[in-house]
This record gives C-alpha cells, sequence and structure tokens, in this order.
C-alpha cells in the first residue's frame, strides 16, 4: 500500500543544539535504513520550508503508524497522511 506523507518540522529554540544534531543523525540513519529497505521509496524535500512530501510503501495502516512513531524526529513534526489508489488512466 501507498501513502503520500507530508512531514513539517519544528524543532523548538530550547533544544540544546547537540542534542538536535544528534536526533538528526538518528533521523538520517532510521530514514536510510527504511529506504534501502524499500519501504520508503520517495524522500523530497519542499523548496524552501523545514519539510518534505515521502511516499511509503507499506503492508498497511498500522504498519505506517508504527513507522512514522518510531522517526526520531516525530516529536518535532507535524505529519499528514494521504493513502492512495491506483489511478484508472495510469499506464503504470
Ligand atoms: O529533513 C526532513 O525532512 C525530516 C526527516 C526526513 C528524513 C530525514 O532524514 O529527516
Amino acid at each position: 500500500m501507498l501513502y503520500l506523507v507530508h512531514m513539517i518540522v519544528n524543532i523548538p529554540a530550547t533544544l540544546a543544539p547537540e542534542e538536535a544534531a544528534r536526533i538528526k543523525a538518528d533521523e538520517k540513519a532510521y530514514s536510510q535504513q527504511l529506504q534501502h529497505a524499500g519501504r520508503w521509496p520517495h524522500l523530497w524535500r519542499v523548496v524552501g520550508e523545514y519539510a518534505n512530501y515521502s511516499v511509503f510503501d507499506v503492508d498497511s495502516n498500522d504498519e505506517l503508524h508504527d513507522t512514522l512513531s518510531k522517526l526520531p524526529l516525530f516529536p518535532f513534526m507535524k505529519i499528514t497522511v494521504t493513502p492512495l489508489a491506483k489511478h484508472p488512466s495510469s499506464i503504470v
């Protein structure tokens, strides 16, 4: 199942810079692990924003929720999920 996910990151200024850097490094490692596993096939930066549009390829709503809630930046994100279905005119 494919899901379009919009993530907006808002790290509070009160978080220590070293802690923010550690969380971002953990986030990068976790996201690359999911990308290598084929679970996160698209990750695109929104130009001019600390935000991304991603496509996740997972088996269920529960798996997506579990995956997203384990993101190290999850406590600092606003996430919007759009489930995707095959378009009848699509040739792929
Ligand atoms: O930078 C972001 O958009 C947030 C998050 C998504 C992947 C990653 O490494 O960080």
